[in-house]
């Protein structure tokens, strides 16, 4: 079994804690898994995580070969890029902490379109430092979408993919992640909608081992009340929905907005396809932070991570729960698990 890569993150933020606390709870989890980053930064966020314990010790790997032999409580980190001058300051916005964190990202991302990890847990950036240290994408999901097009010789076009955010109640895709609620609007298209809900059916056809029953979600209240609240469900998404019930998706809807996740949550649909971000995560984040997983759809690699984000209000003070980040780690065994291929 190939061991999987965990990004440390925005050292800024609580990345470095909440991945030394998984290593400090669930050190049966772990096994098999190595953190890419900063050795200095991973050294500052298992103390803050220990809380005035003895922390855990940070081994630092020169390849990912030496994960495996690294003794039982000892975090393997590979040093993937120059270490920091300087530990960046906790909590603040920074070119130095989104540089470190997306070179974690570029490096575990070339080396699963190599074959050589089983897959990646990126644990939380900040997109500003991200933007700050020149990255030009505004998170994860675009930067491995565009490593991946790369590595297969095409366009980014010709790399569609999609977030989907899941706890063991709901699962939700989304239409477009991280444009402006404008441009949101603008990217329901019946080309998109009806790509989202391929991707959907693809991949979870695969993890669930049938067909997945897939809810769609309106655009407008009352999922446009037969066209007097708006027309995008009678000329977009009906008709993305019958082009794709044509190769066999066993699709509902589309249906009102509010209380679809609902419907879901009570069993009736086994995913919900969302017109944008915000529609899709508040109910998933809603019922809890620490519960859900961020798993992106449609690379040729396997890529989890949780669901919130770097939490900069509460880094260093060992607040943080790493539940989020232990559930990511529990769905990118389970997806790169040779059944789980789509
Ligand atoms: N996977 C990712 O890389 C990822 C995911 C979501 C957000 N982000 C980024 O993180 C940055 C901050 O985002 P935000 O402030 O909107 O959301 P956030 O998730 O960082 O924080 C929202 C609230 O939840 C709390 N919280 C979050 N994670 C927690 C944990 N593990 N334990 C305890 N409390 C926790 C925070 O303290 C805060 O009060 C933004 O740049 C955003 O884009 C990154
Ligand atoms: N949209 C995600 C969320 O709000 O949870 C988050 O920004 C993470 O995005 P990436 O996985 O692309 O970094």
């Amino acid at each position: 079994m190939k061991p999987i890569a965990i990004t440390m993150g925005d050292p800024a933020g609580i990345g470095p804690e909440i991945v030394a606390r998984a290593y400090a709870q669930a050190p049966e989890l772990l096994r098999g898994t190595f953190v890419v980053g900063d050795v200095a930064c991973m050294r500052r966020g298992a103390q803050v995580a220990a809380g005035g314990r003895p922390s855990l010790a940070v081994a630092q790997i020169e390849d990912i070969g030496e994960a495996a032999g690294v003794p039982p409580r000892c975090i393997p980190v590979l040093q993937c890029a120059p270490a920091a001058g300087a530990l960046p300051p906790l909590g603040q916005v920074s070119a130095a902490a989104g540089r470190l964190a997306a070179d974690a990202v570029l490096w575990a991302a070339q080396a699963a379109l190599r074959g050589e990890i089983a897959g990646l847990v990126t644990a939380p950036l900040h997109k500003e430092a991200l933007s700050a240290a020149g990255v030009p994408f505004p998170g994860h999901t675009e930067l491995l979408q565009a490593q991946a097009a790369m590595h297969a010789g095409v366009a980014v076009e010709q790399m569609p993919v999609r977030m989907m955010l899941a706890n063991d109640e709901l699962r939700t895709v989304l239409v477009s992640i991280h444009v402006s609620l404008r441009e949101a609007l603008d990217a329901v298209t019946r080309e998109r909608v009806l790509e989202t809900l391929r991707i959907t059916d693809r991949t979870l056809s695969a993890l669930l081992r049938r067909r997945p029953r897939i809810a769609v979600a309106g655009l407008n209240p009352h999922a446009g009340e037969g066209g007097l609240f708006g027309r995008e469900e009678l000329d977009v998404i009906v008709p993305a929905m019958q082009a794709a019930a044509q190769d066999g998706l066993d699709l509902h809807g589309p249906y009102a907005p509010d209380t679809v996740f609902m419907r879901a949550r009570r069993g009736e649909f086994d995913v919900v396809v969302a017109m944008y971000h915000d529609q899709g995560l508040i109910p998933v984040k809603y019922l809890g932070v620490e519960k859900g997983v961020n798993v992106t759809l449609g690379l040729p690699l396997v890529r989890t991570s949780p669901d919130h984000g770097t939490a900069f209000d509460i880094a260093g003070k060992g607040l943080a729960d790493a539940s989020s980040l232990l559930e990511a780690v529990r769905m990118a065994r389970t997806l790169s698990a040779p059944s789980a291929q789509a």
